[in-house]
């Protein structure tokens, strides 16, 4: 399938942006990373940059941060033109990257007075802990930051993106690695960032993440944003798409039979499983069950989930988000 072009008029937003970026460019020699982005977030908004690695997410809120310079294209945060004065929104955003390395050897409460310092902000013990006490971390105070687990050390970095008590916060792939429990727990805080009306520009790759925090999200592949809305509008411009799962008892239907079935679009078998995409799941679903019936089978196990954002992603590229 051909990628389709971003829907331009979906990528404006109503109110007044807190971020405004147009035809943002950045190469590394022969690789174009980012490639013509345009992106608009709105003040208080939680929004998500989806894409599968490489896509240039991580380059694009880069350069919105001020922490990479741009090849082309012109990006304002805060009323700040970043490209030409990236010192003067340092105040005003909080930044955990990707990768941080943090200071190993100290408490986690000396690592974060530390940062507080270095912004020339409150560092009081009571700041400080009223931090730890917001990422969960309050029993973790005087333990070596080494010793802390990964989604301890991903709370700990979110903490020091908010020493600063910033407007604007940029978390890259703040849940990459972390187990189920943990990754919830940082959608909670994400949660409570929004809560307080601050601006969360967020990337990531998982799907389910995008659509559970995102008040909109910008599907990016190839350096390129592909569409930029609502996850359920997203979702929803793909119509009552719908897979069906059925593991079925009885005479071998073939791939070919299911396949011309009314309503079915594909059919293929996984792991001895019929999977069947639709764009009308009761029609597809009637079709299937008369189907095996007739052949003298029975249907055993059934089940019909709807379109995810990772369809949304399959439509305009062709291809999966899951590695
Ligand atoms: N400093 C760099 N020097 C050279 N190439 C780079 C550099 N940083 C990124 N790239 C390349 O630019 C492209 C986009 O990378 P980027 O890290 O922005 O993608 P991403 O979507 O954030 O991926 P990931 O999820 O893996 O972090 C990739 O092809 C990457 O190899």
């Amino acid at each position: 399938m051909q990628p389709v072009a971003a829907r331009q008029s979906e990528t404006e937003p109503t109110a007044q942006p807190i971020i405004r970026v147009r035809g943002l460019v950045k190469r590394y020699g022969a690789v174009t990373a980012v490639d013509g982005v345009d992106l608009a977030v709105n003040p208080g908004e939680v929004f998500g940059i989806l894409g599968p690695n490489g896509a240039g997410k991580t380059t694009t809120i880069e350069m919105i941060e001020g922490l990479r310079p741009p090849d082309g294209g012109s990006i304002e945060v805060a009323g700040v033109d970043v490209v030409h004065h990236p010192e003067r929104i340092k105040h005003r955003i909080g930044v955990q990257l990707q990768k941080t390395a943090l200071f190993e050897e100290l408490t986690v409460r000396e690592l974060l007075g530390l940062f507080a310092t270095l912004y020339l902000t409150d560092a009081s013990r009571s700041r400080i802990d009223g931090l730890l006490d917001r990422v969960s971390l309050t029993e973790k105070a005087t333990a070596r930051v080494s010793t802390l687990s990964g989604g301890q050390l991903q709370r700990l970095s979110l903490a020091i993106a908010l020493v600063n008590d910033p407007d604007i916060v940029f978390l890259d792939e703040p849940t990459t690695g972390l187990d189920p429990a943990a990754r919830r727990n940082l959608w909670d805080i994400i949660g409570s960032l929004k809560a307080e009306k601050r601006t969360v520009v967020l990337t990531t790759h998982y799907m389910e993440e995008a659509e559970a925090l995102c008040d909109r999200v910008a599907i990016m592949d190839y350096g390129r944003v592909l569409a930029c809305d609502a996850p359920r509008r997203l979702i929803a411009q793909l119509g009552p798409a719908a897979t069906i799962w059925a593991t079925l008892d009885g005479p071998a239907l073939d791939e070919a039979a299911l396949r011309s079935l009314p309503g079915v679009t594909s059919a293929q078998f996984v792991d001895g499983e019929v999977e069947l995409q639709t764009e009308d799941p009761e029609t597809a679903l009637t079709a299937l069950l008369q189907r095996v019936r007739q052949a003298g089978g029975q249907v055993e196990r059934l089940t019909v989930t709807s379109a995810t954002l990772e369809d949304v992603f399959l439509h305009y590229t062709g291809r999966r988000l899951r590695e």
